[in-house]
C-alpha cells in the first residue's frame, strides 16, 4: 500500500486563460430528504467551491430555499421529477449520488432512476445512504451500471455492502470485493484507504480526529466530484487522489487552531488551498 504526498497536487491544474465554465465539469447532487437536507447541501457547496463549472442539486423541494440561501451558484431541480432529473444527468461529468438521500420507497426509485440513466463516460460518486440501500437491495449490487462507479464508504456502510466485518477488513478482503463489483472504493476511515480496479492501493497518511464530524463525508464527495470533473481527463486516480489529499491537508491546516474541524470550515478554504497548490 503506497502512502499518499503532497506530491499528488500537482495534479490541481492553472486554468487556461482560454477557458469557459464548460470546460470545468458540470456535476449533478443527488440526495437530501427533508431530514437530511444538509447532507446534499455541503457536498453540493463543495463542489462549487472546488471548482466545478456547473452544479445542479437534484433534491427534495423543501431545502429549495436554503439551497440558495447557501449556494446561490448552484442549480436545482426537485428528486422526484424523474424527467427533469433525468435531462440534467444528460449534460453531467460526474454525479453525486446518497448524501442525505436516506433509504426510503422514494430513495429506492431515484438511484433505480439515475442507474438507469447513467453513461459510461461519466463518474458516479456513491455514497452514505445510496450505498446502505445498494447492500439492502441485492438485485440492484449485481446490476451496477456500466460506467465509472467511486464508492465511498465509512467502515459501517462498506461491512453492509461488502459483508466484510469492520474488524476483518484487511487490504486482501477489500481488493477481493472492490474486484467483483468493479468499481472505486474509498474506504473512509483514519487514515483512509483508495481501491481503485487495476491500480496499486494508496492510503491518505493525513487527517485526523478534529475530522469526525457529521458532514465530513458528505463535503469530500463534492470535493472528489469537481476533481473528477476537472482533472480526471489524464490520470482518473490521480485526481481522486488529490481530492482526498485536500479534503484532509485542509482540515490539518485548520486543526493547528482548532479542536474540531468542521465541514463548512474545509469548504470555506478550498478556492484558497487549491490556488496555492495549482501548478
Ligand atoms: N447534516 C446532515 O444532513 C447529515 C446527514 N448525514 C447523512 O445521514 C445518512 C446516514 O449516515 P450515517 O453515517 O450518519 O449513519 P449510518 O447508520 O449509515 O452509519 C453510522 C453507524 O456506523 C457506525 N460506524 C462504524 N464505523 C464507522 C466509521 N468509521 N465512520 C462512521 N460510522 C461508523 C456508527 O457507530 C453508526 O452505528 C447518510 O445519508 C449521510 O449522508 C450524515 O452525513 C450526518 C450529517
Ligand atoms: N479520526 C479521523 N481521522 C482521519 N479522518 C477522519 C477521522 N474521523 C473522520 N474522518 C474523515 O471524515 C469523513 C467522515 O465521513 P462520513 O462518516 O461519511 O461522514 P458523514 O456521513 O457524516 O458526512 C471521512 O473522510 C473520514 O476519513
Ligand atoms: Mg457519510
Amino acid at each position: 500500500m503506497k502512502n499518499l504526498t503532497s506530491e499528488i497536487l500537482t495534479v490541481i491544474n492553472k486554468r487556461p486563460v482560454d477557458s469557459f465554465k464548460g470546460n470545468y465539469g458540470h456535476i449533478v447532487t443527488v440526495g437530501g430528504t427533508k431530514q437530511y437536507g444538509g447532507a446534499i447541501l455541503m457536498s453540493t457547496s463543495a463542489a462549487v467551491h472546488a471548482g466545478a463549472g456547473l452544479v445542479t442539486c437534484a433534491t427534495a423541494p423543501e431545502n429549495l430555499t436554503a439551497l440558495h440561501a447557501v449556494v446561490p451558484e448552484a442549480m436545482f431541480v426537485d428528486f422526484t421529477d424523474e424527467r427533469t432529473v433525468n435531462s440534467v444527468l444528460a449534460g453531467a461529468d460526474a454525479i453525486v449520488i446518497g448524501p442525505g438521500l436516506g433509504t426510503d420507497q422514494t430513495s429506492l426509485s431515484i438511484i433505480r432512476s439515475v442507474f438507469a440513466n447513467v453513461k459510461p463516460e461519466q463518474y458516479l460518486i456513491i455514497d452514505g445512504s445510496a450505498i446502505t440501500l445498494l447492500a439492502q437491495e441485492k438485485e440492484l449490487q449485481d446490476n451496477l451500471p456500466d460506467t465509472h462507479i467511486i464508492f465511498t464508504p465509512h467502515e459501517m456502510e462498506w461491512q453492509r455492502l461488502s459483508g466484510i466485518k469492520i474488524a476483518d477488513q484487511s487490504e486482501e478482503n477489500n481488493r477481493q470485493k472492490q474486484e467483483k463489483l468493479g468499481a472505486t472504493v474509498v474506504l473512509k476511515k483514519h487514515h483512509t484507504e483508495i481501491y481503485s480496479p487495476k491500480q496499486e492501493t494508496t492510503r491518505l497518511p493525513i487527517g485526523g480526529p478534529y475530522m469526525s464530524t457529521g458532514g465530513m463525508g458528505d463535503t469530500l464527495t463534492g470535493i472528489i466530484a469537481a476533481f473528477m470533473g476537472q482533472f480526471a481527463s489524464e490520470d482518473p486516480k490521480a485526481a481522486l487522489d488529490a481530492a482526498l489529499y485536500t479534503h484532509s491537508a485542509i482540515a490539518d491546516q485548520l486543526a493547528k487552531n482548532a479542536y474540531v474541524v468542521l465541514p463548512t470550515d474545509i469548504i470555506d478554504q478550498l478556492q484558497r488551498f487549491m490556488k496555492e497548490n495549482s501548478k
